[in-house]
């Protein structure tokens, strides 16, 4: 039976009231994925964790009736589990109903799979996308670009999204992967407090509240997240899950005065006095933990004890922390005279600080931390690592395949900061550790941090 045309206008302004702060980005993935034809181009939809990629991405293609298939990248990494995969929801999908591959025959060949795809996806029917959640997993794997290339490839009529805390732009689609097209980014940045408002009052408690109620109980749900869900967690998570688990928590206590009678829905005043008690409490308990108390410190994460870290970290991230730490303390003017193997030659003889690196080293941490660009922070890990690979201390070749899931792990746990999200080509990153953490990391990995650190 024929489907009924899809009121695309409709279906646009479901979607923006669904995710506030969303609109933007909802018309361009419409545009491009909404027609029916592929995209010419594989799209990039980059931005933090929790910032509405997925659920946004995979609400625009079900409300379109665009078929694709959604593969996560923690879950599949290798080529042939990944095409099967596809291959299986695309099928599926055919089927009327959604097969996750579990079904389906594991000895088959990744070629046997990629040539299935033009039956799947023929060249004149509408396009298939797939969605890649957490592509930049597999930077500098070999499927990506089999997976960037699959139209030129196989013929077959599929675009591909790659859903990614990083922008292709800032290197992990480039990285050992030159023949793949140019990509279409779109950003989701970190939502501002008033967004954050909006979108956790979707979900605010109001089934059971008389109709004539429910206005004044929407503005003090508004009041409440202002004054007592964000001002306890927005530092040190923005994750709309985090923000909706403390708001469960605290509602009814806020709301205690009136359901005992003793205070109107509007006084605001006396219902914060009743939440206060259990404020302290969480603020109190956060702290007393070792990981989000003090990344919810005004002091951040560069506070965190060092021993923490140690035990925390995966090998390759403390080796991009002390990169990082080098490169935004450090000029950029000076990495040359650092990496050069013959100046390097000429510091090995002479390893101290001298006077004048003393005073430098004064002025630099007044300045406090520099921005560096990914380009930068990227080749000082990776000059890093041939001398370690050097001194044959670990596998290099293996830490480097992980960089790019690593540089996302760390900004997740805002130990380097993405400062400007929407420049894609020239992407700057800050690294906040305090000086304490920094050389705790070095010991632990045997890194001389202070001969790597010139300043001027
Ligand atoms: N604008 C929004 N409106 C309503 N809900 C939202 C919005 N943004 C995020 N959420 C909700 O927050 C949760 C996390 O979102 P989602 O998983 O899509 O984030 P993500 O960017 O894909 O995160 P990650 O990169 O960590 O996988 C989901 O429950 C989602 O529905």
């Amino acid at each position: 039976m024929a489907q009924p045309p899809i009121d695309k206008q409709g279906v646009l302004q479901a979607l923006t009231s669904r995710f506030p702060g969303r609109t933007e980005q909802i018309e361009q993935l419409s545009a491009i994925v909404g027609d029916g034809r592929v995209a010419a181009t594989p799209v990039v939809v980059h931005g933090g964790p929790s910032t509405g990629k997925t659920a946004v991405v995979r609400e625009v293609f079900a409300s379109l009736k665009v078929p694709c298939a959604h593969i996560s990248c923690n879950e599949h990494r290798a080529a042939k589990a990944l095409l099967l995969s596809v291959a299986a929801q695309f099928k599926g999908r055919k089927r009327g109903h959604w097969d996750s591959g579990s079904g389906e025959s594991r000895s088959e060949q990744v070629s046997d799979v990629l040539w299935q795809l033009p039956g799947l996806a023929p060249p004149h029917m509408p396009a298939h996308y797939i969605i890649l959640d957490h592509a930049h997993r597999l930077a500098s794997l070999p499927v990506l670009q089999i997976l960037m290339r699959l139209r030129e490839l196989t013929g077959a009529n599929i675009g591909i999204v790659l859903l990614s805390h990083l922008a292709g732009g800032s290197g992990f689609l480039q990285h050992g992967s030159h023949n793949c097209p140019p990509a279409v980014e779109i950003a989701f940045p970190d939502y501002t407090d008033n967004q954050l408002v909006q979108i956790l009052a979707l979900s605010a408690p109001l089934d059971e509240v008389p109709a004539q109620d429910k206005g004044p109980m929407l503005a003090a749900y508004h009041a409440f997240l202002l004054s007592v869900v964000l001002p306890l967690v927005a530092r040190s998570s923005r994750r709309v899950e985090d923000l909706h688990a403390v708001a469960q928590k605290m509602w009814p206590a806020y709301l205690r005065p009136v359901r005992e009678g003793s205070a109107q829905v509007s006084e605001r005043g006396r219902l914060h006095a009743a939440v206060r008690p259990l404020m302290q409490a969480y603020s109190q308990a956060a702290n007393t933990d070792a990981f989000s108390g003090t990344s919810g410190s005004a002091a951040g994460p560069s506070s965190r004890s060092g021993s923490t870290l140690d035990l925390e970290l995966p090998y390759c991230a403390k080796w991009l922390l002390l990169a990082a730490y080098v490169a935004s303390r450090n000029r950029p003017s000076v990495d040359r005279r650092l990496f050069d193997p013959e100046h390097r030659g000429r510091r090995r003889k002479g390893q101290h600080v001298h006077d004048r690196q003393v005073e430098t080293a004064t002025e630099a941490a007044m300045q406090g931390p520099h921005a560096f660009p990914l380009e930068r922070l990227l080749s000082i890990f990776w000059h890093l690592m041939r001398a370690e690979a050097e001194q044959q201390l670990s596998p290099a070749a293996e830490l480097a395949a992980e960089v790019f899931g690593q540089i996302a792990s760390l900004t997740c746990l805002r130990l380097l900061v993405q400062v400007s999200p929407e420049a894609l080509e020239d992407a700057k990153y800050r690294c906040n550790v305090s000086e304490d953490l920094a050389r705790t990391v070095a010991r632990n990995v045997r890194f001389p941090l202070e001969s790597y650190l010139l300043y001027t």
